[in-house]
């Protein structure tokens, strides 16, 4: 579904993805995992079409989006949920989440969608006439991922959904993130630590300045100390 093959995006003169090569398939929760700076939002923000890479190739079932304009990568079908959230502080909970059903068509109705995405964060349909400046952290990631996924994507890309929230709203996230999954949507996640990774994640790339240094399941990489040691510190080689 989505193929990424030896990326090289440079910013500011610096190379900041030297050979990026990924893959995910259809339905499949595919987690990209590095150390802060490793490049993991330049390769969302690459695929997203905000930067322009000096080399490799990005292609969704199998349409090269190198070039394409961010608007057209969205209407292919890819939801993003960047680290910010971004959430649209003049406009309410409810029209942040019915925003992408006015920009892609899809066969299901502007009400299903919305509907599919407070299944996901049901906690949201007490917020719906809220506007987006009076929401908390956790607030504003539900309703950033619930807006990603009513554009009714095939591919999910989500940035470091957990990073920053409190420990209480952790599993309210990873529990909407494995409802998406369940309905067959393929997940794309950034994340730092690989002790904050859902267990049901099916693979797993490690990035590190700019490189793939892994690429396995959980179990692979709790196996690998090297490994381990750039995503969980130097911690025990549990699982082995
Ligand atoms: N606009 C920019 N100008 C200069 N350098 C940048 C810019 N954006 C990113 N970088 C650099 O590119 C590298 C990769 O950044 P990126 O944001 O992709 O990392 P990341 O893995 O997502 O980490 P984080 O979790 O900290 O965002 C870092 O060294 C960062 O300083």
């Amino acid at each position: 579904m989505l193929s990424i093959s030896g990326l090289k995006v440079d910013i500011a003169g610096s190379r900041i993805l030297n050979g990026l090569d990924l893959t995910v398939a259809a339905g499949e929760l595919v987690c990209l995992i590095g150390r802060n700076g490793a490049g993991k939002t330049t390769t969302f923000r690459t695929i997203m079409g905000h930067r322009q890479p000096e080399a490799g190739s990005i292609t969704f079932k199998g349409q090269n989006l190198v070039g394409l304009p961010t608007y057209r990568i969205a209407r292919l079908g890819i939801g993003y949920s960047p680290e910010e959230s971004d959430v649209y502080a003049d406009l309410t909970v409810a029209e942040n989440i019915a925003l992408p059903t006015w920009t892609r068509a899809s066969p299901l109705s502007e009400e299903e969608r919305v509907e599919r995405s407070l299944k996901v964060f049901p906690k949201l349909r007490q917020y719906l006439e809220r506007g987006g400046q009076q929401l908390s952290g956790g607030e504003r990631k539900m309703v950033s991922v619930a807006r990603a996924l009513a554009l009714d994507p095939s591919l999910l890309l989500l940035d470091e959904p957990f990073e920053g929230l409190s420990p209480a709203i952790i599993p309210i996230i990873s529990e909407g993130i494995a409802s998406i999954r369940a309905m067959g949507e393929a997940v794309l996640m950034a994340e730092s630590n690989v002790h904050h990774l859902p267990d049901y994640v099916d693979r797993l790339y490690v990035v590190e300045r700019g490189e793939m240094i892994f690429e396995g399941t959980l179990a692979q990489a709790y196996a690998d100390r090297a490994v381990m040691r750039v995503i969980a510190g130097e911690v025990e080689v549990a699982h082995a």
